[in-house]
C-alpha cells in the first residue's frame, strides 16, 4: 500500500516508520527532521526498535497515495486538508486527538476515516523518534458501521505489526477518547502533574466532571456514551499512563501552543450548540487560553 503520513512529528514518525517496513511510506514534515531522515534514515527506539528508510519530504504538493494518515496537531488540520485535496489520495485517516475529522471531511469529503491512537511517541532528535508506550490504533467510518476500506487499512497496519483494529463504532470511540483528553490534558497541564495525579481527589474531581460533561454532549450529538463509560475510560487511562506527562502538559512545558480548542473548546462549542452546560470544560479552556495568550501562542483571530 502507498501511504503518505502528513505531519511527520512524534506520532507520524512512529507510525509511519513502523509502516515503512511493509509499505511504501512517504513522511511529510519539516527540516531538520526530514533532512536527517533523508540522510541517515529514521531511528525508532524505546518500546519499538528499528532503523528504517522511508521517503521523506517537506513538499506537501502533488501527494499521491492509497492512504494518507493525518498526524499534524489539531490546529494544523485545515492546512493538511488543503494540501491533501491538491494531491491524489484515495483514503484519509486522522490519528489526531480532538474532533478534527469534520475539518478534514469539509475539504476531502467521504474519503475521510476516523481514527484514534494510544501509542506514545516522542521526537528525541531530528531523525529519531522514541516509542514511549505501546498502544492500539482504531480506524473506522465516521458515521459508524463496518466497511471493507476500514478493514483494509487495519490489515495494512497489522501487516506492519502495529496493533490495530477496524471499529464499527468509531463515533463512540472518538467521543470516549475526547472525554479522556478533556479530563486529563488540561488539568495535568495546568497543575503540572503526571497523569497518575488524577487517580484521586482533588484532581480526579475536576477531570471526572469534564469527562461527564463531554459524555452529555456526546449523547446530545446522538452518540451512546454514558457518564459512567466516560469516567471508567478516564480512570483506566489514568491508571495505564500514570507516569506519563500528557501531550498538553508537554506542550505547556515546552512553551508550545496546545490543542485545547479541539478538546475542551470543542466540547464547549458543541455543548452550546446542543444547549448542554459544560462549565468545567469552559473553565479549563479559558485557563489554558490565558496561558497561551500570555505567550502570544493564540492565533490572531482567536476570541
Ligand atoms: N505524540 C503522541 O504520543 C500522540 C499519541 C496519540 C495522539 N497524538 C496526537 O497526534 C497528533 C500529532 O501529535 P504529535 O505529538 O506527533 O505532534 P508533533 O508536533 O510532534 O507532530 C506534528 C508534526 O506535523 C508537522 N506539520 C504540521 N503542519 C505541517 C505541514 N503543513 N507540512 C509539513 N509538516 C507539518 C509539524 O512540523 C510537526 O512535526 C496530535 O493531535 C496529538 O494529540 C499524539
Ligand atoms: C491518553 C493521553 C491523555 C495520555 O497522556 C494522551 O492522549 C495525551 O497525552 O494526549
Amino acid at each position: 500500500m502507498d501511504i503518505v503520513v502528513f505531519g511527520a512529528g512524534a506520532l507520524g514518525s512512529l507510525v509511519g516508520g513502523a509502516l515503512a517496513g511493509k509499505h511504501a511510506v512517504t513522511l511529510v514534515g519539516r527540516d531538520p527532521h526530514v533532512a536527517r531522515i533523508r540522510e541517515d534514515g529514521l531511528r525508532i527506539s524505546g518500546e519499538l526498535d528499528a532503523l528504517v528508510h522511508p521517503e521523506a519530504t517537506t513538499d506537501p504538493a502533488g501527494l499521491v497515495a492509497d492512504l494518507a494518515l493525518v498526524t499534524v496537531k489539531a490546529y494544523d488540520t485545515a492546512e493538511a486538508a488543503e494540501a491533501l485535496a491538491d494531491g491524489d489520495v484515495d483514503l484519509v485517516c486522522s490519528l489526531q486527538n480532538g474532533l478534527t475529522e469534520g475539518t478534514l471531511r469539509e475539504r476531502l469529503g467521504d474519503r475521510v476515516l476516523a481514527g484514534t491512537a494510544t501509542y506514545g511517541a516522542e521526537l528525541v532528535d531530528p531523525g529519531h523518534v522514541r516509542c514511549t508506550g505501546l498502544g492500539r490504533i482504531h480506524v473506522g467510518e465516521l458515521d459508524d458501521g463496518g466497511s471493507d476500506r476500514a478493514e483494509r487499512v487495519a490489515a495494512a497496519f497489522r501487516a506492519a505489526e502495529l496493533d490495530c483494529e477496524a471499529d464499527p463504532a468509531m463515533a463512540r470511540r472518538r467521543w470516549e477518547k475526547l472525554a479522556v483528553n478533556a479530563g486529563i490534558n488540561a488539568v495535568t497541564a495546568l497543575a503540572g502533574v503526571e497523569n497518575g495525579a488524577l487517580a484521586g481527589p482533588p484532581g480526579a474531581r475536576t477531570a471526572e466532571r469534564a469527562a461527564r460533561e463531554t459524555a452529555r454532549v456526546a449523547r446530545a450529538e446522538g452518540v451512546d456514551l454514558t457518564d459512567d463509560d466516560a469516567v471508567t475510560a478516564l480512570r483506566d487511562v489514568v491508571d495505564e499512563t500514570a507516569a506519563n506527562r500528557s501531550s498538553m502538559y508537554q506542550d505547556v512545558r515546552a512553551g508550545r501552543r496546545t490543542e485545547v480548542e479541539a478538546i475542551n473548546g470543542a466540547v464547549v462549542d458543541l455543548g452550546r450548540a446542543n444547549a448542554v452546560a459544560t462549565p468545567t470544560n469552559g473553565t479549563l479552556a479559558e485557563l489554558v487560553r490565558t496561558w497561551e495568550a500570555a505567550r502570544d501562542l493564540r492565533p490572531p483571530d482567536a476570541d
